[in-house]
């Protein structure tokens, strides 16, 4: 289990984190979103043992985790951090940038183990090719090959997939994620994209400011967003003032386009515009000063109808 204590840390006299306080269980896969700048990054390097807190302590299990004051090589045996610039060995193959971690003593196993790893990402017919060459979607895909080499117990992971190209994305996701699940694995990563956020953690841990605002299940944090800010993390939100709706006060209501049902009768708003998206269409709908984005699966115009669901 990871406990991570009361965390304060600053960049010279910049405060970054604030009174930082969460554990995750074992097996467990935790996003951290939040705004560029909210502190993801900086939390996940201090979790690493990059840097010292300026107070608090991180442990994993009842071992402590030390910075670099008290620990000269950063990180320990059962964690691996893949940063945003993935530190690849530029001059040698693919295929030795995923061994890099594995012994020499027991070279066929060696070998199995890096083609089952470069099977995982997808990298296979790259394996002779040197990391210099490669595009920055396949940079990445060997960096995760290799931070997972050696089966750590906690992988730190910072934005993974944010090279890949979309088509690759989600099929390479779903390996890792289920790969780290099959074997126990403890994640915790980084995604501005929803559908990651959303379809591959256990809970989120959503920051802003160096603060932790909540820590709460994906299905919570999508369906019962507690703020504007949270919702907009994990996809798009329409704010309708509930005075619109017939309820007198100021509350504003966080309603998702495909939380509206086209009906017969309720409320009325005017079609701008409807564009096609694959799984049927996106309407903008002026309701009062408003305008609302609402699924649907009919293509429409002129006035509409709707319920919230
Ligand atoms: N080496 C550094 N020196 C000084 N300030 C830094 C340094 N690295 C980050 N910062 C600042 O610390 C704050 C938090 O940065 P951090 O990279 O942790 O944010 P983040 O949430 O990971 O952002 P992103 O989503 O863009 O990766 C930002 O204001 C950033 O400018």
């Amino acid at each position: 289990m990871l406990r991570v204590q009361s965390i304060s840390f600053s960049y010279e006299d910049k405060q970054v984190l604030s009174q930082i306080r969460f554990s995750v269980l074992k097996g467990q896969s935790i996003a951290l979103i939040g705004e560029s700048g909210s502190g993801k990054s900086t939390l996940l390097k201090l979790i690493y043992g990059l840097m010292d807190a300026d107070s608090g302590s991180i442990f994993w299990k009842d071992k402590q985790i030390l910075g670099p004051a008290y620990n000269l090589v950063p990180g320990m045996d059962f964690m691996k951090y893949l940063a945003q610039d993935f530190d690849l060995m530029p001059f040698v193959s693919v295929a030795e940038n995923v061994g890099r971690f594995l012994s020499n003593f027991y070279l066929k196993e060696k070998k199995q183990r890096v083609d089952e790893l470069l099977k995982l990402v997808d990298m296979t017919e790259f394996a002779h090719v040197k990391a210099q060459f490669l595009s920055g979607g396949q940079m990445q895909r060997t960096a995760l090959a290799r931070v997972l080499a050696l089966e750590p117990e906690l992988l730190l992971l910072d934005e993974p997939f944010s090279h890949i190209d979309h088509h690759q994305k989600s099929k390479l996701s779903q390996h890792v994620f289920q790969y780290c699940k099959s074997k126990g694995i403890t994640i915790i990563y980084t995604s501005h994209t929803p559908e990651e956020i959303l379809m591959f953690s256990d809970e989120v841990i959503v920051m802003k400011d160096g603060v932790i605002l909540t820590k709460e299940k994906p299905q919570h944090i999508y369906e019962l967003p507690s703020s504007e800010y949270i919702a907009r993390l994990t996809g798009e939100i329409n704010l309708i003032p509930v005075r619109y709706l017939g309820v007198q006060n100021d509350e504003i209501l966080l309603v998702r386009p495909h939380q509206f049902f086209i009906a017969n009768e309720g409320y009325q708003a005017k079609v701008i515009s409807c564009y096609y998206s694959g799984r049927g269409y996106v309407l903008k709908a002026q309701f009062h000063d408003v305008v609302l984005t609402i699924e649907s699966r009919e293509p429409l115009s002129g006035t509409i109808h709707f319920l919230i669901r």
